[in-house]
């Protein structure tokens, strides 16, 4: 097993920060300003989404259509006879696998497959179509996907994963378990099964570091900065759209409202005016 809680040397972390050919720094300095703005972006929705379920499981529903997407891919690569098959089976492991986290965290919420099984807005259904047909012609890109999306969990993850443990309220209630049984059952999304998290996160950066350093061609790791660029710009768009629909679906509530109860409204104020032309009468 590669994870493990084994004590990792310092000569043993890898890249190093200053190591500048290193893809996983090259990616990071690239991503730098997006990663600036996608930070500010989840802080402030994260905190809305903290005090509605609705908004946190339509998040989480969002990540397990891109983590299936991109581990149908790792899959389907991996299996194939390729130099790039090695490459990503050398950084691969099974604790890392996000999609039937999600899935059982998404069964808390919705409590039906149905409700979640596909994608159904539009930003969402590209960026999933996009990593399934990109990767099959260029199984390297994945190597973007590898760096970007798992890692996030490791830093920014880690900041969301304690403040849903204080937010205890916004799980749903269910027979027989407690509120923290709950939401340790519907956030694993943000967890590992392995001892410790830190030498994952080590061992998989430097796994990473060692696989990508020399079998890739310069070109090839352009193009999976490029593509990092991409996720995080991608990411962003995603996350905004959420918003974007829930926005719509609020107005078309209110529209439908005056529509439907506007009738109402209009004989209370009719009646109101009457009363006040009455009693100026008397
Ligand atoms: C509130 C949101 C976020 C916060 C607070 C946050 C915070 C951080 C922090 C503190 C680091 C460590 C920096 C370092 O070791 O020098 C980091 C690294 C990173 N984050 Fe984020 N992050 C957030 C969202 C994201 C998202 C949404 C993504 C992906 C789309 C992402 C991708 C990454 C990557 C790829 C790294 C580099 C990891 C590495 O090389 O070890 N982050 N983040």
């Amino acid at each position: 097993m590669k994870a493990s809680s084994a004590r990792i040397t310092q000569s043993e972390v890898l890249p190093l920060k200053s190591d500048l050919g290193a893809l996983a720094n090259r990616i990071n300095k690239r991503t730098q300003t997006a990663h600036n703005s996608i930070n500010k972006l989840m802080v402030l929705k994260f905190s809305l989404a903290l005090r509605d379920a609705k908004i946190y499981r339509q998040g989480i529903q969002m990540y397990y259509h891109v983590f299936k997407s991109i581990e149908k891919s790792l899959q389907r690569e991996m299996a194939r006879d390729t130099q790039y098959a090695e490459i990503l089976k050398a950084i691969y492991r099974p604790a890392i696998l996000r999609t039937e986290r999600l899935h059982q965290d998404l069964m808390f919420f919705y409590g039906d497959e149905k409700k979640f099984a596909t994608p159904i807005l539009e930003k969402q259904i590209e960026f999933c179509e996009h990593i399934e047909k990109v990767t099959q012609e260029k199984p390297y890109l994945l190597l973007a996907y590898m760096h970007v999306l798992y890692l996030a969990l490791f830093a920014g993850g880690k900041i969301f994963s304690s403040k849903l443990a204080q937010t205890l309220g916004m799980f749903p209630h269910v027979e027989g378990k407690t509120a923290e049984e709950v939401m340790l059952g519907a956030t694993t999304f943000f967890k590992f099964d392995v001892e410790d998290d830190e030498s994952l996160r080590i061992e998989y950066k430097r796994d990473y570091e060692l696989a990508t350093r020399n079998s890739l061609t310069e070109h090839e790791k352009q193009e999976i900065i490029e593509e990092s660029q991409y996720v995080f710009v991608t990411n962003s768009e995603c996350v905004k759209e959420i918003e974007t629909h829930n926005l719509k679906r609020l107005q078309g509530k209110l529209a439908y409202q005056v529509a439907t109860k506007g009738y109402y409204v209009m004989w209370v104020l009719a009646v109101l005016c009457m009363m006040y032309y009455v009693r100026s009468f008397i």
